[in-house]
Order: C-alpha cells, then structure tokens, then sequence
C-alpha cells in the first residue's frame, strides 16, 4: 500500500495566485536551480515536462510545468478500451446529439451511490470535437463512492472546470491536494492525474470540459486594476507524494489503475508505481482552486439591469475576441439599489446558449413555485431561445417598491455561457428522466399583456391590411 509522506496538517496548504509562476517542493533541495532538466536531478528524481500549449505559443499564452518524480509517466504497459459504467452516452459527436431550439429545465440530479467521481460524470449538452481541440462538454456529476486509493484519472479531451453543489471533494492532483466545497470551483487541466475523494459522503455537482483553450480571468477595461476574481484568491496546491516504486499484488497484478479519457472513451491500464510521485514541481500549468464567495461583484448603483458578464469569474475565449467559448458566470448575493429599474433579467434571446445550475437558494428570475429552478437543476437556454422572468417574478418585480435591496441571501446560480449551439445528449433529454415536461408552461404560459391601447391609436400592421383590402 502507499506510504503517505505528507504532513496531514500540511495536505492542504495553497500557493496563492492566478497565471502565476509557482514552484513547490515536498523535500528540500528537490527543485534544481537554475536548470530545469540537469544531468542528474536532486535526490535520483526524473525531470518530466507537461506541457499546456504548444512549445513556441506566444509568452503571454505558455502553459507548461516541470515535475522532479520518482518514476516518469511513461512506464506503464499499455492502455487498454474500458467500459466504465454509465458513461455510454458521452459523446459530442454531432450525430449522437438533439439540437433542439426548446428552453429545457431539469429537476435536481439523482444521487448515484454506486459510482466515484469518474462514472459519476454524465455528459448533458456540448458541442465541438476534442479530436480537433474544439468546444466543449457540459457535465453533472453524482458520486457516492470515493475513488479506490490505488486509481487515477486523466482526460486529454479538456480542462475540467468542477462546480460542487453538495459535498465535498478531497481532489488529489500530481501537483498535491485540493479540498473543494460546494462554494468552491476547482479547475483540472488536461492531461493532469487526479484522484477524488469524498471525505463528507455523497456528492453531486457540475463540471464543463474545455475542449479548446484554457480559461482566464477576463478583462477588467473601466473597472479598473481589481474587481470581480481576484488573481491572489485562487488556490493552487503544494507539492505532496506517495513512496510506493513497484508493488504488485498478492495475484500478481499491478497496483495502480490509470484510466485515461481519451476522444471521450475510456482507457486503463495498471502500472505498479504510484502516479502520485511527484516530489516538486514548477511552472504555470497547474490546477486551482477558487472561493466564490470572494468574488467582488460588481452591478449598476443607478439604473436598469447590466449584462451578465458583469458577473464572469472565468472566461474560456475563443479566437474571436470578446466571443467566448464558455464563460462561467455566478449570481451570488448582492444589493441591488437600481432606480425605476425592472431588477430581475429582462425578457431576451441570445446568441450565444445559456446552461444555468444552481448551488444554493433561490435564483431572482425564477421563484414561481416548488420543483422550479432548485438546487442541484439545471435549466438550457439554446442560440437565440427566448426566455426571462417566470410571470409570477415578473409580475413581483414590476409592482415592487424599488430601495436598496439584498437579493440572492444563501444563493448562488451560475451560467456556463457558449458562443457554440449546445446539443444535448440521449441520456440528458430522456434517459435521465430529470427534464420537466411543464416548464415552459409553468414560467411563462400565464405571462399576462399589460398592453393599454392609448386613446385612438389603432395596431398599424392591421391598419395596412384595412387599406390593402378597400383595392
Ligand atoms: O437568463 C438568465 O437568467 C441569465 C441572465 C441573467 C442576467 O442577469 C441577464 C441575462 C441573462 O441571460
Ligand atoms: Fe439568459
């Protein structure tokens, strides 16, 4: 079995800060200085390199980490096809998806015991094509079982955004330990091991796949040099490793489970070291973690309702600027003080599709009733599918005495917004059994007109028609 070289006091230490160059070492001395791949690294390790885009990226854009292991990633015997349970549906290929312009809205995910983290991924909407480093896939996940201990996961399809709504993830990385709460964002790049936990039971949440890119903090433009996440809050771990070189068990059999998503199937092989030797490391190509609550939310304090990017914590580009691949975009608790202002979102249809989910609480734009819009649901607003205020917020928010007030206490929505059509799979249009039949009649089937007709004004369309028929 491993042996655990760690400090428990010390497994959840961070470095602090977004894009930065870090550097950690779980033993003195094991980072060479000045080198990056001496003759001989300190202390017999192997230097390996990982890379997060391409070598000759331009500076401002390199992603790449150097690790000094104990064994290299490469000794392993072959990878072999795995069938993991649940994960048929995983696809985006085009082929396999609905396209469909309706708004859809699911009930809260259903806890699965029976899966870890990795089987408990189910893909519900995504476009483009990790073989060609494009789009994205939209996840939930439900697990009740932490991963085996002697088990490791990687996708080389994307970076995994994970959004907890219940439970907390123990996420052991190469790069060392992240604790993730609901609250909380982790980020996985591609290609990094990792191995989750679930220190507090089950867990459910939301995760996207970035096919293309890496996210980034956006742009701050007339805001100023700080405001919404702040590069010194994001968490990054400390390097920790495990001391197991070779075991194999009493069968003979190799310890260590490696399974690899790959083009969106699944691959394993055993090797019998662990993947979790990596006693330093340095560079800018790592996981992170992030406390939503320390998002500095920003909004107008004199009148209408701004755009929701006011709100993004990360921003996924695509090669147009200002279009984003996927932006992810939280609606936490906030005052809103606008003057002769309709408060909630406005009534509208957007180019770009909107898949929202929500951690906690009660979202502004969707009260109307029990077994709406509820933590742990999901809703999907498509390329140009028009949506809004269920009647009954609408209706609330026109008639409210406008002052200063605190919306969204213990709440928090969030939106994964693409500039791509999102198709949804099989499983999440009819075999997860989540979608609700009655949504769009719920929210808006009783949307009332308040149109009053002004004295002798007469409908203009209609007029031309009277006109059109005296001929
Ligand atoms: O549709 C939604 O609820 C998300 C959203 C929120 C907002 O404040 C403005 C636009 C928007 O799409
Ligand atoms: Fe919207």
């Amino acid at each position: 079995m491993p042996v655990t070289t760690f400090d428990v006091k010390e497994k959840y230490r961070y470095l602090n800060g977004f894009d930065n160059h870090h550097q950690s070492e779980a033993v003195p001395g094991a980072l060479p200085i000045g080198h990056n791949s001496p003759q001989k690294p300190p202390h017999g390790l192997y230097a390996e390199k990982l890379s997060g885009t391409a070598f000759t990226a331009p500076r401002h854009e390199n992603k790449q980490t150097w690790f000094y292991r104990i064994l290299p990633s490469c000794c392993h015997p072959a990878f072999n096809p795995v069938n993991l349970p649940n994960t048929d549906d995983i696809s985006t290929d085009p082929s396999t998806l609905h396209f469909i312009p309706n708004q859809l809205r699911w009930d809260p995910f259903a806890h699965d015991d029976a899966t870890d983290f990795v089987s408990g991924l189910r893909l519900l909407a995504g476009a483009g094509d990790p073989t060609l480093k494009q789009g994205l896939g939209m996840y939930i996940y439900s697990a009740g079982r932490s991963m085996s201990p002697t088990s490791a996961f990687y996708s080389a399809d994307g970076d995994l955004l994970i959004v907890p709504q219940e439970g907390v993830l123990d996420i052991r990385t190469e790069f060392g330990h992240l604790l993730v709460r609901p609250m909380e964002i982790a980020l996985i790049p591609r290609g990094v091991k990792y191995q989750v936990r679930l220190p507090t039971g089950p867990a459910r949440g939301y995760a996207l796949e970035l096919y293309q890119g890496h996210f980034q903090l956006p742009e701050l433009g007339p805001i100023g040099s700080n405001g919404l996440a702040n590069a010194r809050d994001f968490q990054v771990p400390v390097a920790s490793f495990d001391e197991d070189h070779g075991s194999v068990a009493d069968d003979g059999a190799n310890q260590y489970a490696i399974t690899a998503k790959f083009n969106n199937a699944f691959f394993r092989t055993a090797q019998a070291h662990t993947p979790f030797n990596v006693v330093a490391w340095h560079g800018n190509y790592y996981p992170f973690k992030y406390d939503l609550v320390r998002f500095n939310t920003i909004g107008s304090i004199s009148f209408d309702h701004p755009d929701p990017s006011i709100f993004t914590v990360l921003s996924a580009p695509s090669d147009k600027v200002g279009t984003s691949i996927a932006d992810f975009v939280i609606f936490p608790p906030r005052w809103l003080v606008g003057e002769d202002t309709f408060r909630p979102p406005w009534y509208h249809r957007n180019t770009m599709s909107e898949f929202m989910g929500l951690i906690g609480g009660e979202y502004d734009a969707k009260k109307g009733g029990d077994g709406g819009f509820v933590p742990g649901g999901a809703s999907l607003h498509n390329v140009m599918s028009g949506h809004g205020p269920d009647a009954e917020s609408y209706e609330g928010a026109r008639e409210r005495r406008l002052g200063p007030e605190k919306v969204g206490m213990g709440s928090c929505a969030f939106m994964f917004e693409s500039c791509l059509m999102m198709g949804v799979t099989e499983w999440g249009l009819r075999k997860c059994d989540r979608v609700q039949e009655e949504y769009v009649e719920h929210s808006w089937g009783s949307v009332r007109v308040h149109w009053k007709k002004p004295e002798g004004a007469k409908a203009t369309g209609h007029l031309l028609e009277e006109e059109e028929g005296k001929e």
